[in-house]
């Protein structure tokens, strides 16, 4: 393996930075025990620590002369509030307005604390104002560098410690800061209405912190709250949830009304029957998974040759790892430790396929240089297919699959060997495949042509073979290029389809293209470019929380339509238990495995459909409407898109009117169109899954809230999903608010006028139009 010389920051396009002073030796405040030494040129050069882990990562703690790299992940978060101008950087943020008017909490301070407040004569800000001719951004009561001391009061999506500062309340956003933590922080960006600052020292930390376990914790942004005991986790999420839900979806009246409801329920059963204990404000506590850890059953690893060395050091050196955060091409070597989110066996696997790759001259792309070929690598793991009774392995058997990106088919060939070799050494790998991907795509920012209101969506790619698929074309390109923290780096837990752009077909280089996993006694096959739940043990309760959620009648006799329905996973579960399930999905990948994963368990009344559902209530209004291009001055355009509606209302015709709907959205949520759907539908009831509770909230104000509003909300039920990082899970219930125009009444006249115009029967539901759109 080729060693290149060590470069520091200043060298490398990251240390276009502002550079640490020269020779600072610096304690940590948040971990007395992590001490770096710095050399002349800034770069870090001795570490101590003798607290566990590896040693070089755990010195990565924020102090004044460390840290000067930007935070780039900052920028993105800030751009991301930018286009959601409605909820500042997650839906959580507030801008200072509404935060003013909630009062500082008041916090214990020590003497010395105290006495520095006295002498700066200020209770949170530790350096001096900004000079007189400094240009007051925005307005806002704080300039980039000045240090605060701030108390952390919730944790905003996305992780990040929401902090007032006192006396108006304005917002801080603090990075790797837990709800009850002091910080001292230093303020990097100032924005409308609020500010980032990145934590310099943690002065008092939350009382449930718990040494992180993950010798990477920190650089890697993936798991931002593994130093908080898992219980006060669930708790956060569950708050969390609620105060997106209150504050995004103006859902505090229905949640009152639960939380009332409830009450009356503990007093005369246990639960209610609604999906788990009520925390006291109307969302249920957030249910845990039973092992926290080596639970991803996907993760995505990126080649580069910007090797990076927190802090601050960029080391040219061809390796495998985790995207820096905020960062497109500059890698967290974890190999050596491995991830703790994942299994050893996967993680065994990686640090074998960046030596077999390296031995073998393959090289990570570079940009912009053009050479080297090697993009990411995604490592499958599922629990097998359960075999038939009887058959000579009735026990499924551990399965591995291998995903490479390339930026060139030249290394097809030399990655096949590479394939044979890991298949001998793992047994259970059952392949290995690769696909081409655009050199640019999907890891550089907004060079993706994305149109932009799909950007707004705020879904994010993940690329195909993350497991988020090839997709129709008509689907376009959803997602803005993903980032390295968190979900981004760790992959596909925000179910978006992706689309594969600039992505080639997928090769086979090794056994088969998808493994199974088992999730609630039924085997699914996956394929790289299908969707699949990254925590299978815990989709398992996830579905059971679905199938009680959607309390299907007695008899079997509901028809469930499951919208972006991936595999088919939930739509299968519940099949047992409804007279006929429909799955409507954009990727084919997934829709075939879908298909392939009734046979597999002989289930014989679900049917899947390939097709967007962000326009199903165009195509199938189209249904029934008479063609507009006679009519229509441009009468190509318009026969273009008669024939686009005729396809696309063809492949809809299977779609019934549903009784009981399942929507599962991508982290964007639902189209307008989708939501319109919904209305119409008859459905008299709904349950939403979403792994982006911003999105969530903002759809189920358009559902449940205003006087023409079809649905009332019944439940609310976090579940965690991806344990120690900021993602949360959320079902949420939905009822038809009158209930009498439901099955007895509008689904018989529906059916009946179907089969006389021959039309599909949610079209006519559409355009008889039983409960008004609120659109
Ligand atoms: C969060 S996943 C849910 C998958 C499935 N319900 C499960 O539990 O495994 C979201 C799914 O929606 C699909 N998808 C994204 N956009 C879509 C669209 N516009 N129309 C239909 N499906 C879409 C994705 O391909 C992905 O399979």
């Amino acid at each position: 393996m080729q060693l290149f010389k060590s470069l520091p920051a200043s060298h490398s396009h990251v240390g276009s930075a502002p550079q640490p002073p020269v020779g600072g030796l610096s304690r940590s405040a948040a971990s007395p025990r992590r001490v770096t030494r710095r050399d002349a040129a800034g770069c870090a050069t001795t570490t101590q620590n003798s607290g566990p882990g590896h040693a070089f990562f755990h010195a990565w703690a924020p102090t004044r002369t460390q840290e000067r790299l930007p935070s780039a992940k900052a920028i993105r978060d800030t751009q991301k509030a930018s286009r959601n101008s409605r909820s500042g950087p997650d839906a959580d943020v507030a801008p200072q307005k509404r935060a003013s008017r909630t009062p500082p909490r008041r916090t214990k301070r020590t003497q010395q604390q105290q006495q520095q407040q006295r002498t700066s004569g200020s209770v949170s800000s530790l350096s001096p104002p900004p000079p007189q001719d400094a240009p007051s951004r925005l307005g806002a009561p704080v300039h980039v560098g000045q240090e605060l001391e701030l108390e952390c009061v919730r944790l905003a999506l996305e992780g990040k410690g929401v902090c007032l500062l006192p006396p108006t309340g304005f917002v801080v956003l603090v990075e790797r800061t837990l709800p009850g933590e002091l910080v001292r922080a230093e303020v990097v960006s100032v924005k409308r209405g609020y500010a980032e600052a990145r934590k310099l020292a943690s002065l008092s930390p939350h009382r449930n912190a718990v040494p992180p376990p993950c010798p990477y914790f920190g650089p890697c942004g993936g798991c931002t709250l593994q130093s908080l005991q898992y219980e006060a986790q669930l708790q956060e999420k569950r708050n969390q949830v609620e105060q997106t839900l209150r504050r995004v979806g103006r859902l505090g009246p229905s949640l009152d009304q639960l939380a009332a409801d409830s009450a009356t329920c503990r007093r005369d059963h246990d639960d209610g029957g609604e999906g788990g204990s009520r925390a006291g404000g109307g969302v249920a506590a957030t249910v845990g998974c039973q092992e926290p850890f080596a639970y991803r059953n996907k993760m995505m690893f990126h080649f580069s040759t910007k090797r990076w060395l927190p802090p601050d050091m960029i080391e040219e050196r061809p390796c495998l790892g985790l995207l820096r955060p905020g960062t497109a091409d500059v890698v967290l070597p974890v190999v050596q430790h491995g991830c703790k989110l994942q299994g050893s066996e996967a993680n065994a696997l990686l640090a074998r396929v960046e030596e077999l790759v390296l031995e073998r001259g393959l090289l990570p792309h570079n940009h912009p240089s053009g050479k080297g070929t090697l993009k990411h690598v995604v490592i499958r793991s599922g629990s097998g297919a359960l075999l038939p009774a009887g058959s000579a392995a009735p026990l499924a058997a551990p399965e591995l699959l291998i995903g490479f990106g390339v930026t060139h088919g030249s290394a097809l060939k030399q990655l096949k060997p590479v394939a044979e070799a890991l298949g001998r050494e793992f047994p259970h790998l059952v392949g290995v495949v690769a696909q081409a991907v655009a050199p640019s795509q999907p890891f550089s920012r907004g060079t993706a042509a994305v149109p932009p209101a799909r950007l707004q969506r705020g879904s994010r790619d993940r690329g195909a073979l993350q497991g988020d698929g090839p997709r129709k074309a008509a689907a376009g390109n959803p997602q803005p290029p993903p980032s390295a923290d968190s979900g981004d780096a760790l992959g596909g837990e925000d179910g978006d389809g992706g689309d594969g752009a600039g992505a080639g077909p997928v090769t086979l280089l090794y056994g088969t293209p998808y493994i199974h996993d088992i999730v609630g006694g039924l085997t699914f096959r996956i394929s790289p470019g299908s969707f699949f739940q990254t925590n299978s043990r815990q989709a398992e309760v996830l579905y059971d929380i679905v199938r009680r959620a959607a309390a299907l009648r007695p008899g079997a006799v509901d028809t469930v339509l499951d919208l972006y329905c991936g595999t088919g996973s939930i739509g299968l579960s519940l099949a047992a238990d409804c007279r006929r399930v429909v799955g409507v999905e954009v990727a084919d990948a997934a829709v075939e495995d879908a298909r392939s994963n009734a046979s597999l368990n002989g289930i014989e009344n679900a049917t899947f459909v390939c097709a967007d559902v962000d326009t199903i209530q165009r195509n199938l209004l189209a249904a029934t409407l008479e063609p507009q291009a006679a009519t229509t001055e441009n009468a190509s355009a318009a026969a273009a898109a008669a024939a686009e509606a005729a396809t696309a209302t063809a492949t809809l015709a299977v779609v019934p009117a549903p009784d009981v709907v399942i929507v599962d959205p991508a982290r964007g949520g639902l189209s307008l169109d989708a939501a319109a759907f919904l209305s119409r539908s008859g459905a008299r009831r709904v349950v939403y899954v979403s792994c982006n509770v911003a999105t969530q909230a903002r759809d189920l104000d358009r559902l449940c809230n205003g006087s023409g509003a079809p649905f009332r909300l019944v439940s609310v039920q976090p579940v965690d999903m991806f344990p120690h990082t900021d993602h949360v899970e959320v079902v949420a219930v939905l009822e038809r608010r009158e209930l009498q125009m439901t099955t007895a009444t509008a689904a018989a006249t529906t059916t009946a006028t179907a089969s006389a115009t021959g039309a599909p029967a949610a079209a006519v539901t559409a355009t008889s139009g039983a409960v008004g759109s609120v659109m």
